[in-house]
């Protein structure tokens, strides 16, 4: 299983060894992390990415080696966004000659970048941004300016205290006349000593969320007054300035300007997979270790996972890791499909990656950060407790629902997509994703045949299941449209139904992805059966959940629903006896993990009251304060006959 979880023998093996080189490095150590001050915390994760550079450099670790070890360091830092986003977004919208002359340079780090597209005033709105870059021919020279305080780059990570560049997105005017939202390589500091240019005004904005967590990122803010870059620090892969002033734009689409939210999206949704799956292994762990009631005759107590409700709450969250680890494996596939077919000038399958991207990223960072929660309160007090893991997990992951794209926001962009698709569906024969709405009439018509509980242990019912209720929702929303006279109002009047809609369409790719992953080869004895009662929980789990959906199309009947809920059941029972060592298939290092209560060894209760004595309020007997504030208090003499 660890095998099937990694992807293959090479990635387990790659992956173990950076994840052990990290655990066995005292530089890494995390435990302390949540009591330092903000400036202590930011100066230790500054010595952490340095620390890495130096392994990778020194140990001369490939590119994917590289990525393993950011991410079992597991602090953020800076370097996410430079290796992230600064230097993919060249990669994608770069000229060759660009590229050229600025990935070696950051490749290398002589330089540090930043993406810095969001403002104070606009974040969704990327078409909003107030940020001005404006061509002066006679200097051949863009001249990058924040008009407004609303202008204001706000949020970008990296950018406070590290970057010394940034790839600034702002508004192009070119003879007066503006041309939409490009980015521009623009240096903020100087390389001897990395005070802010002229006419930059830069900084961090501020402690965020939870201690610790996401303060180790130095995001933030940063004005322009007036700065000058050369011509060819725009990027111009998508479309060029002249230096006489011309704007011309190429065959390649201008959506492409967005190219690199589309990689990081799909980024977000393989490390759903590894937060979800870390909260999980977590809450499993100790839920076999923790006891409440059920002694008989003197004998132990039940162990708490061995109760119906822990395990309707816990393994439809086991079976979602998993889920989301074989969906963003097939999306980095669609992805690196996309960016070969973009190389080739074949643009026709992006407003399908851009959608899938978009949805999944959605669905999957809204479920991990609902079920990171859902496995603090499975640990019960000792997850409140930060030595748990669980609240700093939490802190560090609830925003990727926002960022790269508020999730609602997102979801309205395939409710966009579906819509299309529906719209078209009378001349245009629906492919990939949305294929299955070319069986509309079929999937409207028919009901579900399932008669018993057994019933659902059928890959072909629970996937006309899914596809009869996407495509209903979606045909209901067009339906609804079509009564608008004016599309926009009728969209923005609909917006709950077709996010609703987009959810429903994301949901079936999750579900019929895990089980084309099911339709491969994977070894191992008891693998495959392993998976798919995961893959069966996950998907009668979401169809238990939104059961309202699938009876208000009128696809399931309340009798059927209720099958799957006792197949629901039945399935729960086995996933019990490989609890465990379902989740020991993550392969997570004790270092990695961060908590007490999802040690290995299941050492907890010890562990916790060691722990406790190295709180530092514990350094003394008596708290410093004691004397000035509380004994006064107990000493003193009252003369209120009340009191
Ligand atoms: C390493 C991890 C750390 C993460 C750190 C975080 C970093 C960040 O957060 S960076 C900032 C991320 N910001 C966002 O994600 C902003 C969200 N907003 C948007 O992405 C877009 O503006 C939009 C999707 C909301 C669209 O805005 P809208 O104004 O409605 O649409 P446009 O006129 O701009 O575009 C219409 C047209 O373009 C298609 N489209 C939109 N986005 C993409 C895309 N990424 N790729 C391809 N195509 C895209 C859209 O579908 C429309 O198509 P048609 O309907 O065919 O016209
Ligand atoms: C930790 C963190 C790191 C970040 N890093 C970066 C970075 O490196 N670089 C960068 O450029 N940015 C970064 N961002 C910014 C991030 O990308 C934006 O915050 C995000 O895109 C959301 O935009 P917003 O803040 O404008 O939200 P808003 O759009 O203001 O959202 C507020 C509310 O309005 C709703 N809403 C907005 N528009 C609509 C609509 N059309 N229909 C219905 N509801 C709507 C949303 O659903 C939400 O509920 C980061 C943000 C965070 C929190």
């Amino acid at each position: 299983m660890k095998v099937a979880w990694a992807g293959s023998r090479e990635t387990l093996e790659l992956s173990d060894r950076m994840a052990k080189l990290v655990a066995n490095d005292p530089v890494f150590e995390k435990f302390t992390r949540p009591m330092l001050g903000r400036k202590e915390l930011f100066k230790n994760t500054l010595r952490k990415a340095a620390h890495g550079w130096k392994l990778i450099v020194d140990l001369r670790l490939t590119e994917e080696e590289a990525k393993w070890l950011r991410l079992y360091i597991d602090e953020p830092a800076y370097t996410d966004l430079h290796w992230g986003m600064f230097i993919p977004a060249i990669e994608g919208q770069g000229t060759e000659e660009q590229k050229k002359k600025w990935l070696p340079l950051a490749q290398k780090m002589k330089i540090i970048g930043c993406y810095a597209q969001t403002e104070l005033g606009h974040g969704s709105n990327v078409q909003g941004l107030e940020t001005t870059a404006t061509f002066d021919p006679q200097a051949d020279e863009f001249v990058i300016h924040s008009p407004t305080l609303t202008s204001s780059k706000w949020w970008p990570g990296g950018l406070g205290k590290a970057s010394t560049h940034a790839l600034v997105y702002a508004r192009l005017i070119v003879g007066g006349e503006f041309h939409g939202v490009h980015g521009f390589i623009v240096q903020l500091r100087s390389l001897e000593d990395h005070s802010p240019l002229p006419g930059i005004t830069v900084g961090d904005i501020g402690l965020k969320f939870g201690n610790g967590a996401y303060n180790t990122m130095d995001n933030g803010v940063l004005r322009f007054d007036h700065v000058r870059i050369p011509r060819n620090q725009m990027l111009m892969r998508v479309s060029q300035v002249t230096k006489e002033g011309k704007y011309m734009q190429s065959d390649v689409p201008r959506q492409l300007i967005y190219g690199t939210m589309v990689y990081v999206r799909q980024t977000i949704v393989v490390d759903a997979s590894k937060a979800l799956s870390r909260a999980v292994c977590i809450a499993t762990r100790y839920s076999a270790v923790r006891r409440q009631f059920g002694s008989r005759n003197g004998g132990p107590e039940t162990q708490v996972i061995d109760y119906k409700t822990q395990q309707s709450r816990l393994f439809p969250l086991l079976a979602s890791a998993y889920a989301f680890r074989f969906v963003g494996e097939w999306l980095k596939w669609l992805y690196m499909d996309v960016k070969q077919r973009l190389e080739a000038n074949d643009f026709s399958t992006l407003p399908e990656a851009h959608a899938c991207t978009a949805g999944l990223k959605s669905l999957t960072t809204t479920a991990t950060a609902d079920g990171i929660e859902e496995c603090r309160k499975l640990c019960g007090g000792h997850g409140y407790l930060v030595s748990s893991g669980l609240p700093e997990l939490f802190a560090v992951y609830i925003p990727a629902c926002t960022y790269e794209g508020d999730n609602v926001v997102l979801l309205l962009q395939v409710a966009r997509f579906i819509v299309k698709t529906v719209s078209e569906l009378g001349y245009k024969q629906p492919v990939g994703t949305t294929a299955y709405m070319g069986r509309v009439a079929t999937l409207m018509q028919n009901n579900c045949a399932v008669r018993t509980a057994e019933d659902w242990l059928n890959p072909g019912a629970i996937v006309e299941a899914f596809e009869a209720r996407a495509a209903r929702m979606a045909v209901a929303c067009g339906r609804q449209l079509a009564k608008f006279e004016n599309p926009e109002e009728g969209f923005a009047e609909l917006a709950s139904d077709l996010v609703e809609a987009s959810v429903a369409h994301c949901q079936l790719i999750v579900v019929s992805k895990f089980i084309e992953k099911l339709q491969q080869d994977i070894p191992g004895k008891g693998v495959k059966q392993s998976l798919e009662i995961l893959c069966y929980v996950y998907a009668l789990f979401l169809l238990h959940k939104h059961q309202g959906d699938f009876l208000a199309v009128g696809y399931l009947t309340p009798k059927q629903a209720l099958l799957a809920n006792d197949q629901l059941r039945t399935l729960y029972s086995k996933v019990r006896p490989n609890a465990i060592a379902l989740v020991d298939s993550f392969n997570y290092t004790d270092h990695y993990l961060g908590s007490i209560l999802g040690r290995y060894d299941g050492n907890v209760y010890p562990k916790l009251y060691e722990a406790a004595w190295e709180d530092p309020l514990n350094d003394s007997d008596v708290a410093d304060g004691f004397h000035q504030y509380v004994q006064p208090i107990l000493k003193q003499k009252l003369h209120s006959a009340k009191l």
